[in-house]
């Protein structure tokens, strides 16, 4: 055995494995991209050897074994696979072979059609009655998915029109739409269940399923593009004809099929609709021609997985492979941590690529990815590339795992990572210089510390000529300095001095909503401040005092207490109400003032509500029980003091009897409200 045998051998069990991983597991373990080269690499080696040759080798076969747990489906016609050309040049080969074999010179009609990237089935029509579907298993037995197929909307149960023959089988590919998998994978993510690669990969997993009720759940779809077995008369002569036929029965036809003449006909297809593949609603993987004449299919005939007379043209893989050098990580605008990887470059569908995301630290260990590992990149429409696998038998003793950072890469300041919350954020809001201007738009919006004239060109300059690095620097900002930005006379300069003045007076609410915190939006800053009454107590407050506050729960308690705690905010902070003649930036508000005791009369108490009320909306129930002080939860507990239990109460209830904690019917409500003038 030489060196090229060995490798042959190789080659098959690779290509074997990869094979029962694709199409009996769909979960394949590397990219398309990678397994075209391996097969190219096989039949090169079985061209130049031919004593080597094997009808058992992966190159000669279909597909794969069908599972037994599917009842098996015996085609009455083989359902085969496709040939495959990459260039033009192999497309002119294409060509000369069918007319060197029909001992024909001038152009033929060929049907072009989109390759769409699922999973093949096959239908069987009764008296115009979907009686069978299969998937293509090993090409003479398929599996029996007969259930699952009727959740496809697309596929009819029963055919319309007329002329349809007793015994009818059609054969399509079943699809997922890019937007439904983009969905289904972003619910997955949250509920921590199955994400799929790609959407064959999901299209094949969800038909391919035991339990019809969660295919019928999935968004699949289905093209029609040929037929199988027909009983009694050919449809017609011709491919194009025949879909068209299909599609008045009432079977979906792709709107881009084509009939055009010879191989300069097909390249312009294939240009065309490579062109337009990014705006296509599914994916493709490349374009398919068809010999358009029955008569001349018929006399091509056969090799031993393909017909001769139709190939796929393929298009640029959108998934390839290659090391994950390093990962960094970059901090949005809103200050949320996006790990990047970076990547020993990449050509992946025509684009070199040499950083993808992996979303967040969920997805790391999701993946399992490591430094050093190699990852499968996947770049699709307009979305950014991203890592969507890993290779595990390639991971090297070397590789290093993946720390996410506990301080911000670009500002030093904490990253706050939320329990059941996904994205990891900088703390450092006001400081930190990935987010800075957002920080400064957000500062002086309307509802904000409202400066006129500052708004999105502005800002952008500002930071830009490092002019300003913090809300504070606003105030120090002089006209000689303004009148040196674009568009920006004198008259406008002395203007937006003017504005930054009279933004100095402001009130509280408006300047803890301006420092732009987490999930502290108006009504938030306003409750915050009713509270605390000054701003010192607000940054010094734990978090257990911050719950205390109406409608702050533990997560905006815990996004406020670690604002405060970044030195770097607590200077801006302290810098923008430091007096004038102190050096500082003189914003300051009227005093807050304490509500009086007795319209306070619930403070200190926790009250929750459960059940229906019919007499006030819940909504506005807690609005007046927090008018009085009282702080309103969702969960009943010790530190309970009254639950309101309207109809129908359920557990709440039954834990408050429990815990001994009184509890109020509605009317008890209404009455407290009414005698505290509270509605
Ligand atoms: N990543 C892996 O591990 C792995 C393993 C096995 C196979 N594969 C991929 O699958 C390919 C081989 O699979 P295949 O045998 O299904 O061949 P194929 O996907 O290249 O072509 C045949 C299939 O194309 C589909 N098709 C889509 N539109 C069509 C149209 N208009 N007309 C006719 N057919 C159309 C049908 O499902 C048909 O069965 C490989 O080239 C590889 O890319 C990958
Ligand atoms: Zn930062």
């Amino acid at each position: 055995m030489n060196d090229a045998h060995a490798r042959l051998l190789a080659l098959r069990e690779q290509l074997n494995t990869w094979n029962y991983q694709y199409y009996v597991e769909d979960d394949p373990s590397v990219p398309d991209a990678e397994y075209d080269r391996c097969m190219r690499e096989l039949l090169a080696l079985e061209a130049e050897h031919p004593e080597w040759r094997d009808a058992g080798s992966p190159s000669q076969r279909v597909g794969g074994a069908p599972v037994s747990a599917f009842p098996e489906v015996q085609h009455a016609m083989a359902m085969l696979s496709l040939d495959n050309v990459f260039s033009e040049d192999e497309l002119a080969a294409f060509e000369k072979r069918i007319l060197d074999r029909l001992g024909r010179s001038e152009p033929l009609e060929f049907c072009c059609e989109p390759k769409l990237d699922g999973l093949a089935v096959s239908l069987v029509y009764e008296q115009g009655r979907l009686v069978q579907a299969a998937t293509r298993g090993d090409g003479t037995t398929g599996e029996g998915i007969t259930e699952n197929v009727r959740t496809i909307r697309a596929v009819p149960l029963n055919l319309r029109g007329e002329g349809w023959p007793e015994r009818l089988e059609v054969r399509g590919e079943v699809y997922m739409p890019r937007a439904g998998f983009e969905q289904m994978n972003e619910r997955a993510r949250l509920e921590d269940g199955k994400v799929f690669a790609n959407p064959r990969n999901a299209a094949a997993g969800s038909l391919r399923q035991l339990d019809s009720r969660i295919t019928a759940s999935r968004p699949l779809a289905f093209y029609c593009y040929g037929t199988g077995l027909v009983e009694g008369q050919p449809l017609g002569e011709r491919h194009f004809d025949i879909l068209q036929t299909l599609k008045g029965w009432g079977f979906p036809v792709s709107p881009e099929i084509k009939r055009v003449s010879g191989r300069e006909g097909c390249q312009a297809y294939h240009d065309d609709i490579l062109a337009r593949r990014d705006q296509l609603p599914y994916e493709i993987d490349g374009v398919v021609y068809k010999v358009d004449e029955l008569a001349l299919q018929a006399q091509l005939g056969f090799v031993a997985r393909a017909p001769r007379w139709a190939t796929a043209h393929k298009f640029p893989a959108q998934e390839e492979l290659t090391e994950l050098l390093n990962v960094e990580f970059q901090v949005g605008r809103t200050g949320a941590i996006t790990p990047v990887a970076k990547l020993r470059p990449v050509l992946v569908a025509g684009v070199t690529v040499s950083n993808a995301t992996l979303h967040n630290a969920d997805e790391i260990a999701r993946l399992g990815v490591k430094i050093g590992d190699t990852v499968i990149i996947r770049r699709a429409g307009d979305v950014i590339p991203q890592v969507v696998g890993v290779v595990p038998e390639r991971r090297p003793a070397s590789a290093q795992d993946i720390t996410f950072p506990a301080q911000c890469p670009v500002c030093e300041s904490d990253i706050e990572r939320i329990e059941g919350e996904a994205v990891a954020r900088c703390t450092g809001g006001l400081f930190c210089a990935a987010q800075r201007k957002e920080a400064l738009r957000h500062f002086a919006s309307r509802k904000a510390l409202d400066i006129e004239g500052l708004g999105t060109k502005l800002v952008e300059q500002l930071v830009d000529n490092e002019l300003v690095k913090t809300p504070a620097d606003l105030f120090h900002l002089e006209q000689a300095t303004l009148m040196g930005l674009e568009r920006m006379g004198e008259k406008s300069a002395v203007k937006l001095l003017a504005a930054f003045d009279k933004a100095r007076t402001t009130t509280l609410p408006r300047f803890l909503y301006a420092l732009g915190i987490r999930e502290v939006g108006e009504a938030t800053a306003n409750n915050l401040a009713r509270h605390f009454l000054e701003l010192e107590a607000v940054m010094n407050a734990e978090v257990e005092k911050l719950i205390e506050v109406p409608d702050v729960g533990e997560i905006v308690a815990k996004h406020i207490y670690y604002f405060f705690r970044q030195t770097h905010n607590r200077e801006v902070v302290d810098a923008l109400v430091t007096p004038k003649d102190q050096g500082g930036c003189g914003l300051a508000w009227p005093e807050m003032e304490a509500p009086k005791a007795d319209a306070q009369p619930l403070a200190g108490q926790t009250w929750v509500l459960t059940g229906t009320l019919s007499r006030m909306p819940r909504n506005d129930a807690k609005a007046a029980l927090q008018a009085l002080g009282a702080k309103v939860a969702g969960s009943v507990s010790a530190k309970t003091s009254v639950l309101v239990a309207g109809e129908a109460a359920g557990s709440k209830l039954a834990k408050a009897q429990e815990l001994g904690i009184t509890i109020m019917d509605e009317d008890g409500l209404i009455a407290l409200l009414e005698q505290h003038k509270a509605i």
